[in-house]
């Protein structure tokens, strides 16, 4: 099973105004936007050639730059003797100087009421998506969504849509669709990925994302966002000292599991134990130490009652994992101050965060400045408790409920969903390039706060523990092997064949511009 996405790196991930605003300035600093444009459609051109070695090319120009893109693309494959033809969706100069000489058929189409039905044949190999870039403002206008529909006509007939920096309809600062948009099969993004194609439902529209590096000057911190990639991880990963000992490798203390939520528990400390972390400890309800001491013996168990060992417990441990499985029942309060009292990293998820939410014994703001980094978990229903909006309000803008919370709480967030998102003060919004509905099964939550509980133990900072949990937990269940059959208990028996992987991740694309290959989601 190939390591994938394939990068060198985390990637940059740019909105659509942030791509535009660092165009210009790339501009105003002398370089000519006709060698980015230039570079930009004969990647275009060589991904083309790649997705369909043979057979006629349809390109669907805008009035724009992405038009523009199109334009090369078409000039480039029709010098290299493909049959290649443009169909001008709203204005373009004609003959049009991008072309260089070379005579490539134009149709033109002005009238959306008058749509040609030939102008994609079903015969065509290829259709590469040239109408709308960044510059999408609002709902396509009727000409232009006659036109997407058309290619999502073609995409449905069989043919391959490649969508040049982003699917038209989509647009590039949130992966919102206001109106019809393109079914790309692939949709290659210049200089960086666009935000909107890789948040839903902008994902599902751009099929596999690449991304080609085009001349543009370096990008340092211009950008809100980066995808967070294996390589990435294998770079920031801790890694034990050839001569330690189990306290020294991160000790980790979970807190949670109610009368009969024993599973919980369990499962975020085996994955602690699985993720590297050399001792890890359970504190749960006295009623679940026999099922906790038969099912992982390796875990010494606290009862949650015993406030003094729970002390004492967390004492000894470089990070706790607080509120899985945990029940919001009276009482409960006690047990949130006592464990928040200690300045040890703590990821705090589930039911330590639906307490949060209901201010028992205090809220999220409390949480600021804390003496030890912080990572809250919520999936959607725990993020919309705690900002106090509906579950809608954060799916409509999720990394903005993300950040909202880092602001609220101070701590770093994780905010589960495809993808997951991490948010931390000063550090760009960091996207989980290993998103997969196989994921979508219960105690994953669980699994994720015991990995990264495991990761904060051995000394990484909480966004990057919280992004070497998504990552290395996505990619030990797709090693599973188990698809859409995958339960929460898979995963940790194959974090250490994950975290045990170094080989490079894999691309079949041989392009010196490549910068970035992800998948199709799953
Ligand atoms: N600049 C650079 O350095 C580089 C840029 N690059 C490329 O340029 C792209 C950005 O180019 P861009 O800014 O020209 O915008 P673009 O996406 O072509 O769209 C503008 C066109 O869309 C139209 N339009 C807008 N809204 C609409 C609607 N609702 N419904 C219908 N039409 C609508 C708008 O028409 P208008 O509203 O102005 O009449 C205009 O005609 C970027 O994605 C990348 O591919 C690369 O080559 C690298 C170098
Ligand atoms: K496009």
């Amino acid at each position: 099973m190939p390591l994938r996405p394939w990068s060198r790196d985390a990637v940059p991930v740019a909105t659509g105004s942030e791509a535009s605003a660092f165009d210009r300035a790339a501009v105003e600093r002398g370089v000519p936007e006709r060698s980015l444009m230039e570079s930009a459609g004969r990647a275009a051109a060589d991904l083309a050639m790649r997705l369909a070695p043979e057979g006629p090319v349809i390109v669907v120009t805008g009035a724009g730059h992405n038009g523009g893109d199109g334009v090369v693309a078409a000039r480039t494959l029709a010098a290299r003797g493909r049959s290649v033809r443009i169909v001008a969706v709203g204005a373009r100069p004609d003959p049009d100087p991008l072309l260089h000489g070379w005579v490539v058929p134009v149709r033109r189409v002005d009238d959306p009421a008058d749509w040609p039905a030939d102008a994609i044949p079903g015969s065509a190999a290829l259709v590469i998506d040239a109408l709308l870039g960044t510059g999408l403002r609002g709902e396509p206008r009727p000409l232009q969504a006659a036109a997407i529909r058309a290619m999502v006509a073609a995409a449905e007939a069989g043919v391959p849509v490649l969508a040049l920096d982003v699917p038209s309809g989509v647009v590039a600062d949130t992966g919102a669709c206001p109106g019809p948009s393109v079914r790309a099969s692939a949709t290659l993004c210049f200089g960086w990925p666009k935000l909107g194609a890789l948040l839903e439902p902008g994902r599902a529209r751009a099929g596999r994302v690449v991304a080609a590096e085009i001349g543009f000057p370096p990008s340092d911190d211009a950008f809100g966002a980066c995808l967070l990639t294996p390589a990435w991880a294998a770079r920031v990963r801790p890694r034990r000292d050839p001569v330690t000992h189990k306290n020294r490798v991160g000790a980790v203390t979970v807190v949670g599991g109610g009368e009969g939520m024993a599973g919980a528990v369990i499962l975020a400390a085996r994955a602690a134990l699985r993720s590297g972390a050399g001792f890890v400890r359970i504190v749960s309800d006295a009623a679940n130490r026999e099922v906790a001491q038969t099912t992982l013996p390796d875990a010494p168990f606290v009862p949650l009652d015993s406030l003094d060992a729970v002390d004492d417990a967390i004492a000894r441990s470089g990070a706790v994992v607080f509120g899985p499985g945990l029940g919001t029942g009276e009482g409960r309060e006690t047990l949130v101050e006592r464990v928040l009292a200690h300045d040890r990293p703590a990821v705090i998820d589930a039911d330590a965060l639906n307490l949060l939410a209901e201010g028992r014994p205090f809220d999220v703001e409390s949480l600021i400045a804390p003496r030890a980094p912080r990572l809250l978990t919520p999936h959607p229903g725990e993020m919309a408790r705690l900002l106090g909006v509906s579950v809608a309000e954060v799916e409509a803008d999720r990394p903005d409920a993300a950040r909202r919370l880092v602001a609220r709480s101070g701590a770093t967030v994780v905010l589960k969903g495809t993808p997951s998102l991490v948010a931390s003060a000063g550090r760009p919004l960091g996207l989980s390039s290993l998103a997969s509905s196989d994921l979508a099964v219960a105690g994953m939550g669980d699994v994720l706060a015991g990995s990264a509980g495991a990761f904060l133990a051995q000394g990484a900072p909480a966004c990057d523990a919280a992004g070497l949990a998504l990552l290395y937990g996505a990619r030990a269940a797709h090693l599973t092997g188990l698809g859409a059959g995958l339960a929460a208990s898979d995963v940790p028996e194959a974090l250490p064949r994950a975290l045990g992987e170094d080989a490079a991740p894999h691309t079949d694309l041989p392009f010196p511009w490549l910068t970035l290959d992800l998948d199709a989601p799953r």
